[in-house]
């Protein structure tokens, strides 16, 4: 298959896409690279009317998206795949600008979010219903999976390409229609996904983008009728906004909140593979990530030897602008981030807890943040009962299992956990009892488009990915054939 490839400037939006048009809007708002302060782009600053005419057109275009083959739907979304691989280092680099993580880090995105369209390019031919055999001679039963209808998406600024694919994939494949609000921080990489699906010749109206004031848009989203479902990932306090929000018109809703993930280390764990892990989770994406460990708890056997260890791998982060392919930690999102991350360390340091690395905004300045390690962390401290999303990693002893399993619960929280021993009844015990959506075991890194990616508790509902992923973008119809037995 011949691709032509666009170049960065042909992907770097100014327009949002509603109904096969570019939209220039009257009204824009910058968006700004937070490793430079620098303007990358400017888009349109749109609100209700506008995103009223994005789901009129979802509503219109939905009635022939749900009528194709899906082997149809399935060729586009494989060609969008395609499309999106191919355009790899020019969607990256978009990304970095905006969103500020490394390069490397930027480029593993944009694979992780094709995989989600590669994924249900193929579940899309595999909806099954169901014939369940009768209890009466003259009746058949038939249970079918049809598309819920339009539905409206809002993603957050921390994986701007991967969170919109994730929800696109499977809506598309279900055949289902799709109006997306991204952050208003890192608009661009979704309004790229978009560009990338009409080339892909995604047809109008399946697709729309629509950037500007989140309240508004959202607003509409959430009243508009026509809107059948929303999918949300973002902080829990929005998320119980929009619930609220959606209940008025009885929308389904699927919620990917906060965390404040559990990585346990156990006496017999491999301690060098749990330094890893703890780099792997704490510090993916500058520790701006749902799943990332959130409370590390060492068992006092191993303490002091995982404590030295995680510091030392920590000094070896390099710091600096995402675009440089040396740096391995880019800035922060934004200045209420940094004073956040700085709060929880002073919080911590007030309570008795202290420093083994980092602790302080970076030399650099702007938004960018040392990496850290806290000794000494007690469940009564800030960073233990709140979700950090930083570069903080912040060390609890415990004693035994019962004592680390209580602690772990003890979260409104329930999206991942993680923990490493050495020993398999324990593998069972533990991974049964934690309280979260998605465990890793000897691992710090279990996110993929072929697992069911939610959590539990106030961590929200629905999962996204696996085949599972297809389930909230479809209605279950059963219908009852009667009178069968009668030759008329
Ligand atoms: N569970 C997951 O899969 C997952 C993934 C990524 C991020 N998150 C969570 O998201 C949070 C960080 O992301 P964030 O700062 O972008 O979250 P956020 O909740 O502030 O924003 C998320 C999205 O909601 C929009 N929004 C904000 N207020 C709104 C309103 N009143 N009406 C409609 N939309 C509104 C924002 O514009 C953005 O698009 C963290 O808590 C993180 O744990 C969860
Ligand atoms: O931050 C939330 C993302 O879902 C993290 S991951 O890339 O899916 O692990």
């Amino acid at each position: 298959m011949s691709t032509t490839l666009l170049t960065h400037d042909e992907l770097l939006a100014t327009r949002c896409y509603i109904d096969g048009q570019w939209i220039a809007g009257i009204q824009h708002f910058d968006v700004i690279n937070p490793a430079t302060g620098a303007v990358v782009s400017s888009v349109p600053l749109l609100g209700a009317t506008e995103t009223r005419l994005a789901i009129a057109a979802a509503h219109k275009a939905g009635v022939s998206w749900k009528a194709l083959p899906a082997k149809e739907r399935s060729r586009l979304l494989r060609r969008w795949f395609d499309l999106v691989v191919a355009h790899t280092e020019v969607l990256a680099k978009i990304l970095t600008a905006e969103m500020g993580k490394p390069l490397a880090e930027a480029r593993g995105e944009i694979a992780y979010g094709a995989s989600y369209i590669e994924w249900f390019a193929e579940e899309a031919k595999r909806v099954y219903g169901d014939v369940i055999p009768a209890p009466q001679t003259d009746k058949r039963f038939v249970v079918l999976k049809q598309p819920v209808g339009v539905v409206a998406a809002i993603t957050p600024w921390n994986f701007p390409n991967a969170m919109l694919a994730r929800k696109l994939a499977p809506a598309l494949a279900a055949g289902c229609t799709v109006v997306a609000k991204p952050a208003e921080q890192t608009p661009l990489s979704a309004l790229a996904l978009a560009r990338l699906a009409e080339l892909a010749g995604i047809p109008r109206g399946v697709i729309n983008i629509v950037t500007g004031d989140p309240k508004t848009i959202g607003g509409e989203m959430t009243s508009n009728p026509l809107v059948r479902k929303l999918t949300f990932t973002g902080s829990t306090g929005i998320g119980k906004l929009l619930i609220k929000q959606c209940a008025d018109t009885v929308k389904r809703v699927s919620m990917e909140l906060g965390g404040n993930a559990p990585f346990i280390v156990f006496d017999d764990a491999n301690i060098d593979a749990a330094v890893r892990g703890a780099m792997d989770s704490k510090f993916r994406n500058a520790g701006q990530t749902c799943v990332c460990a959130n409370r590390i708890y060492v068992q006092d056997g191993v303490y002091e030897a995982f404590a030295e260890k995680l510091a030392a791998a920590v000094a070896r982060l390099q710091v600096g602008n995402g675009m440089d392919p040396a740096v391995t930690q880019g800035p922060l999102i934004d200045a209420k981030a940094v004073a956040k991350v700085q709060s929880h360390i002073s919080d911590a340091l007030a309570q008795g807890a202290t420093l083994a690395a980092g602790g302080a905004p970076h030399a650099l300045g702007g938004f960018f943040f040392e990496p850290t390690v806290l000794r000494g962390v007690t469940p009564a401290m800030l960073i233990a009962r709140e979700e950090t999303f930083g570069p903080v990693a912040p060390l609890l002893r415990f004693r035994d299992e019962a004592d680390v399993i209580a602690q772990a619960n003890a979260s409104e929280a329930g999206l991942a956990a993680y923990f490493f021993t050495a020993d398999t009844a324990r593998v069972w015990r533990v991974a049964e009892a934690l309280e979260t959506g998605m465990v890793g075991i000897n691992t710090g890194l279990i996110s993929s488009e072929a697992v069911p990616f939610g959590g539990i508790k106030q961590s929200g509902y629905g999962r996204e990915g696996s085949h599972y992923g297809m389930d909230d973008y479809l209605d279950v119809k059963y219908f009852c054939l009667g009178d069968l037995d009668q030759d008329h």
